[in-house]
């Protein structure tokens, strides 16, 4: 115990207090690469191989070639991969163990800065603040503090008020998005940072600052983890400790500062001038070669290496398992690790906010989003004005005589249930995109699902599709000219509501169930166009193949159109020349029950409907794969 604090404190360095130390030893994780719709249990790949090492306090750079494991060992050590392809290892923090149920002082920053783009780098982070401190810790004066401390270190008080920026609305640069996506997660005060890949895409100068930040939080209480792609020379000079893979193996852990003494040491000569990183990643790939002698065949160091003897490359890993690197690293391993007990496994995962209140969090950003976004705001409400308009004029004041009576009627009423469920179709895309934002949120314990599930149809769904009904019907029915009556007004408007409500159930619960944008469209066209052609009115399904009759039964146009035919036609009577023609004649002839419940069994069906999918889509939501 002793030993172990004096070493933490040798650690300290420059540090104004270091971060906790993770340890990991013998980690092998593999894939099953299972062929798509095969039941089959597919080939292992394995991409860790019995990988050991040290992250100790301060920069904790994973370096190698694309494809060498870094994110995957990233992802391990934060328990971000799927414990199922873990098949040997164990992680340490402080010598407790860790695993994918603990609540670790850690924080993950993802590659892709995930943020609300509607709303300001502050509002973001009052957002994590607000659902991830809890209210008895911190009262709101306190959570407000810690983001104006979080504002300040990263200096981001020039952009605080900036909104981040969407597809349509420019906001703020590359490497304020970096930073907002760290003060993100800085708002939980972590011990233990992981990054992954920080600096991708953003320029030199960016990068470079980006890391210096992380440099500096380094040095105060937190130890950062990350994957990097060829830092340049100043970015490689922060590195307090180095981790080189190549296929899934480290073939160099040990500080940055003596990588290229190693390397040296094993014959391998950096020229003057040259960035170490590249350098390091020439030798891996085999650019440079070693002055030293080479044994004849490269040792398999464990049974899943296919030794690959043109390239050598096993050869680095056997030479770094002989270097007093990592006998450095075994004994540190030994000094830091502590035999399993009851008493050291860490707190169970738990909510610091309670569910109204992550509701309320949850719901006003949705508010918020719903306000800001032109795209599902203005632009909806004038797309419905605009089909209103157009539906009127091309079915306008309809006149009593037979047959246009009846088929304009019918027509106008066909236009409107089509422009409710295919309007969908562009709200699929949208599910898909927030659905990147609720996986992130949801893994990083921001809400729980049913929390998000409820505020996206409370504030969302149902808001978003209501409102701009109320001008659509309002404008179309008058033009029309359909049935002066208040009540059958109101009916109508419950039937376009009902069945706009439905169809967006099933594109929400389509988007939570596929992964891509291409794979959601092409599963809501499908139900959309059988729903349509089994509805009843385009086809006589007596004269269809039997077996698709059924389809009538879930058609959503079917049970619209139903109830929108009897609210109108019931005890309406048309002309032709000297006959009446009453509107339940034409009901009838059709088979639809126009009785006070053959009209409301259609809303009952509708709702039924709605409430079907939406569960279905929440269940979804609930077993969406939140491991990388
Ligand atoms: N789910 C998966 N299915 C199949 N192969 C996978 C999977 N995840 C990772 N791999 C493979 O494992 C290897 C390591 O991937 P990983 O993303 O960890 O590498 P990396 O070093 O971070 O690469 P890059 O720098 O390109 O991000 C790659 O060959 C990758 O294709």
């Amino acid at each position: 115990m002793e030993a172990s604090a004096q070493s933490r404190k040798e650690q300290a360095g420059d540090f104004e207090s270091p971060g906790p130390t993770l340890t990991f030893s013998n980690i092998s994780y593999a894939v099953n690469l299972k062929k798509t719709f095969s039941i089959k249990k597919g080939e292992e790949k394995w991409i860790l191989q019995n990988v050991s090492g040290i992250m100790k306090p301060g920069m904790n750079a994973l370096l190698g070639p694309t494809g060498s494991g870094k994110t995957s060992l990233l992802d391990v050590l934060a328990h971000r991969k799927n414990p199922k392809g873990i098949k040997s290892g164990q992680v340490q923090l402080n010598g407790q163990f860790v695993d994918s149920s603990s609540h670790q002082p850690s924080a993950y920053v993802v590659q892709d800065d995930i943020l609300m783009g509607t709303l300001s780098v502050r509002e973001n982070l009052e957002f994590s603040a607000n659902l991830r401190l809890s209210k008895k810790e911190y009262n709101a004066e306190e959570r407000q503090k810690k983001v104006n401390e979080v504002i300040q270190e990263l200096g981001l008080q020039d952009c605080a008020s900036t909104k981040i920026g969407t597809e349509f609305l420019r906001g703020i640069s590359g490497g304020e998005r970096k930073r907002c996506s760290i003060g993100m997660e800085l708002i939980t005060s972590p011990s233990l940072l992981f990054l992954d890949e920080p600096t991708t895409g953003l320029d030199a100068n960016t990068a470079n600052s980006i890391m210096h930040l992380l440099y500096m939080l380094s040095r105060n209480s937190r130890t950062i983890i990350f994957s990097i792609h060829q830092p340049r020379y100043s970015i490689f000079r922060l590195f307090d400790s180095l981790t080189l893979m190549n296929k899934g193996q480290i073939i160099y852990q040990g500080p940055g500062a003596e990588a290229l003494d190693y390397f040296t040491e094993i014959g391998f000569k950096c020229e003057p001038y040259n960035n170490p990183s590249d350098f390091f990643l020439d030798v891996i790939n085999g650019a440079v070669t070693s002055s030293l002698e080479t044994p004849n065949s490269a040792p398999a160091i464990t049974t899943y290496v296919t030794v690959d003897s043109s390239s050598d490359k096993n050869h680095l890993v056997h030479r770094y398992e002989q270097s007093r690197y990592y006998d450095k690293v075994k004994k540190e391993l030994k000094q830091f690790y502590k035999p399993r007990n009851s008493m050291s496994k860490v707190k169970t995962k738990s909510y610091p906010t309670s569910f109204w209140n992550q509701l309320y969090i949850v719901g006003g950003r949705t508010m918020k989003n719903f306000l800001r976004n032109p795209q599902t705001s203005v632009v909806q409400v004038f797309m419905m004005i605009f089909f209103g308009i157009l539906n009127g004029l091309i079915f306008f004041q309809i006149p009593n005589t037979m047959p246009e009576a009846l088929q304009n009627r019918i027509g106008a009423f066909f236009f409107l249930i089509i422009n409710q469920v295919f309007g969908n179709l562009s709200a699929v895309e949208l599910f898909i995109k927030e659905k990147v934002l609720f996986i992130h949120e949801n893994s990083s314990g921001y809400y729980r699902t049913s929390a998000y599930f409820l505020s996206k149809i409370l504030i969302d769904l149902i808001p978003n599709r209501i409102i701009p009904i109320f001008g659509l019907a309002a404008i179309s029915y008058f033009m029309i000219g359909l049935k002066e009556d208040v009540t059958s007004f109101f009916l109508f408007i419950l039937t376009i509501s009902l069945t706009s409500l439905a169809a967006v159930s099933l594109a929400f619960f389509v988007s939570a169930s596929a992964n891509t944008f291409a794979a959601a469209n092409a599963l809501i066209a499908i139900p959309y166009v059988l729903m349509m052609v089994f509805g009843g009115f385009l086809v006589n399904l007596n004269g269809m193949l039997n077996w698709l009759s059924w389809l009538k039964w879930i058609s959503i146009f079917r049970y619209g159109l139903d109830a929108l035919a009897i609210n109108e036609l019931k005890g309406q009577i048309f002309y032709s020349n000297l006959t009446l023609f009453y509107g339940e004649a034409y009901l009838d002839q059709q088979g639809i029950n126009h009785s006070t419940w053959g009209f409301w069994q259609n809303e009952v069906a509708l709702f039924c409907m709605t409430i079907v999918f939406m569960f279905l889509a929440f269940v979804q939501l609930l077993t969406v794969n939140k491991w990388k």
